[in-house]
């Protein structure tokens, strides 16, 4: 029998914050399953609570209602061990200033006390293309390297699934299209479930599937 696919299930989800004057109610009885054979993008206006969906999801932030389930080689998880199997692409490259590109890639696996960190870290640099890059911290260099680094930190240790909160945000097109090309490529080569959230048209066309969020609601894109 096959291994059930590693899966997020999110059922009858609702989530809002509190501030001081109001309450800002982001949505209500959401539901939607992703697989990790699957490149989902979430598209819709600001503010209509696609990074918080995204958080949900990865288990990073409890709904405000619902429930979310995780299942990771075939049995139910919790979202700390969802985390464990996770890997996130940020906006704002997130690298660590005080540590070279291959420090940086290394330290996931430090981390989770991999003797290989380096030599791994090493394969991964020339992977994305920035081998004589290895000694160079993140402030020399560019945007677009800097979020190559990023992507291959998020599949360097073989995570189920990555999510991505608006990874080309600060990229120009070519060098969007790129990080695009090379996030969707980790995916596929590693079997890994991708979950983009972003404005970016081309992007999400490069998604398997898209899911909007707007005014509360979630609905499969066209
Ligand atoms: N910690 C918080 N406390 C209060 N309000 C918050 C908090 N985080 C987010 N919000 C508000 O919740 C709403 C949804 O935010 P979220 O970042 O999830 O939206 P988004 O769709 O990802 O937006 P964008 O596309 O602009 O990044 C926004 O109005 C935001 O100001």
């Amino acid at each position: 029998m096959p291994d059930t696919p590693d899966t997020i299930e999110l059922n009858a989800i609702s989530h809002h914050f509190d501030t001081a004057s109001e309450r800002i109610e982001l949505f209500k009885g959401l539901s939607c399953t992703i697989h990790a054979d699957q490149t989902l993008a979430i598209v819709g206006p600001s503010g209509a609570g696609k990074s918080s969906l995204l958080a949900i999801a990865a288990g990073l932030e409890k709904p405000a209602g619902g429930t979310v389930r995780f299942i990771i080689h075939g049995a139910d998880v919790d979202a700390q061990t969802m985390r464990a199997n996770s890997g996130f692409i940020f906006q704002q490259f997130h690298l660590m200033p005080e540590l070279d590109a291959i420090g940086n890639l290394a330290l996931p696996l430090r981390l989770k006390g991999n003797r290989d960190a380096s030599d791994i870290a090493a394969l991964w640099l020339e992977k994305v293309g920035l081998k004589d890059r290895a000694r160079h911290r993140p402030h020399q260099l560019s945007g677009g390297e800097q979020q190559r680094i990023a992507v291959a930190r998020a599949f360097i240790t073989a995570p189920r699934f990555v999510f991505a909160d608006e990874p080309t945000g600060n990229l120009d097109i070519h060098t969007s299209q790129a990080v695009a090309e090379l996030m969707c490529d980790c995916a596929q080569a590693t079997g890994c479930g991708l979950v983009i959230v972003t404005h970016s048209r081309q992007l999400a066309q490069r998604a398997g599937a898209s899911l909007i969020l707007a005014a509360g609601r979630l609905e499969e894109a066209a």
